[in-house]
């Protein structure tokens, strides 16, 4: 599966561009500021109907426009199960909802979207993996189950309304005793949900650390060993009972204190924490490891190998682990790829050597994109 070309209206720096794409790797070289990453961000929601970093619709839309539009045509390899091609449209309007149509039926629901076009991104500041707090790691959880099994991403998106309805439920009753029952209503209906997601996050752990220690291997030849286990409070406790257990605490602090929306991914390194024991070298490979592990399980889960974006990596990481990289992601294991870089030699040297009609070059500046007329002439 590969995105065969693309068209951007009024999305964010691009005014309108149309773009055909090579379905191995496409390189994208300008200077900062030009659109690069945007571009990326057109993949993105193409693929996962929203933002990388969940940033809310109306930022995609270029600054005075009231609307913008990105159309897909996915292409399918020989051996995936599906031959023709896929149209995605995807609508947005300020101050309406969003629109995403494959082959001109719009989607009910986004969870009908998500997973068909899997997709993996790398960016610079994946480091915050590490670093911050365990919202990002719960992100990466989901996205993950989410791309490989419709049914968590609805459950999710069930716990997420119920959860926001109890702490509404919780503002409101301002300290007070909830007399009319319906704490516990939510607490029974959110039962259904939470077991799911914690089942297909325990069961998730497994492969993901196996597939993690490869990569890891593989990109930093280094002999440490990583390893990440599942933090939650339903290790111990059921769901009703951590619910009861809590009421307490819950009026008092009128918001929901426990649940699944507190879980985390410990990540360690011979043993110890991570953050607190790799070098900054440890560390980048480590979330290099991350999402190159989360590539192979949406490979897996999907049967498809999904597309994958790489921003900017060239000017944050150094040579050698770059050279890993892209040596890794450019042989045949890997499906299509987009790079992103601000220095055309580096790209040059990136492609020396390999055959022409496996790349694309272009040339990105100040929202308009240019492929280059002939390159094959680097
Ligand atoms: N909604 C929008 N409307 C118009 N312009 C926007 C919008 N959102 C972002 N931009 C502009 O897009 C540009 C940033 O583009 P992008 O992040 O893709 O750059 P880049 O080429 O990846 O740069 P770098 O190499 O620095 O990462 C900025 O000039 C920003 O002001």
């Amino acid at each position: 599966m590969h995105l065969t070309s693309l068209i951007l209206t009024q999305f964010k720096n691009y005014e309108f561009q149309r773009l055909t794409l090579s379905p191995r790797l496409n390189c994208f070289v300008g200077a900062n500021g030009a659109g690069k990453t945007n571009l990326l961000e057109a993949v993105y929601y193409l693929c996962m109907g929203k933002s990388y970093n969940s940033s809310p619709d109306q930022y995609a839309v270029r600054h005075g426009d009231d609307g913008s539009r990105l159309e897909g045509l996915f292409g399918f390899d020989a051996e995936d199960a599906k031959s023709e091609k896929d149209r995605i449209v995807i609508k947005i309007q300020k101050r309406k909802r969003k629109i995403i149509e494959r082959n001109g039926t719009a989607y009910e629901r986004l969870t009908e979207h998500v997973g068909r076009y899997p997709v993996v991104i790398i960016v610079p500041d994946d480091s915050r993996l590490v670093l911050e707090g365990s919202e990002i790691r719960r992100r990466l959880l989901d996205n993950s189950l989410s791309q490989t099994d419709p049914v968590y991403l609805s459950h999710l998106v069930a716990y997420n309304k119920l959860l926001a309805n109890r702490n509404a439920l919780l503002k409101e009753l301002d300290g007070r005793k909830d007399t009319t029952g319906l704490l516990d209503i939510y607490d029974q209906q959110m039962q259904a949900p939470v077991a799911y997601i914690l089942e297909k996050r325990q069961a998730f752990i497994g492969p993901f650390t196996e597939l993690l220690t490869e990569a890891y291997a593989a990109i930093s030849g280094e002999r440490e060993s990583v390893a990440i286990t599942y933090k939650s409070q339903l290790h111990d406790t059921p769901w009703l009972e951590l619910m009861a257990e809590r009421r307490e605490k819950d009026r008092v602090l009128q918001r929901t204190t426990a649940g699944i929306h507190r879980d985390d991914l410990v990540f360690t390194q011979d043993g110890h924490p991570l953050r607190r024991v790799a070098s900054q070298g440890q560390l980048k490979s480590f979330v290099l490891s991350l999402k190159l592990a989360q590539y192979r399980l949406l490979e897996r889960g999907t049967r498809r190998p999904p597309i994958l974006l790489l921003d900017d990596i060239f000017d944050k990481l150094d040579r050698d682990r770059v050279r890993q990289l892209l040596e890794l992601v450019l042989s045949s294991a890997f499906g299509q790829v987009f790079i992103t870089d601000t220095d055309p030699e580096r790209v040059t040297a990136l492609i020396d050597g390999k055959d022409a009609t496996d790349w694309k070059r272009f040339l990105v500046a100040e929202g308009k994109i240019e492929q280059e007329e002939d390159s094959t002439a680097v």
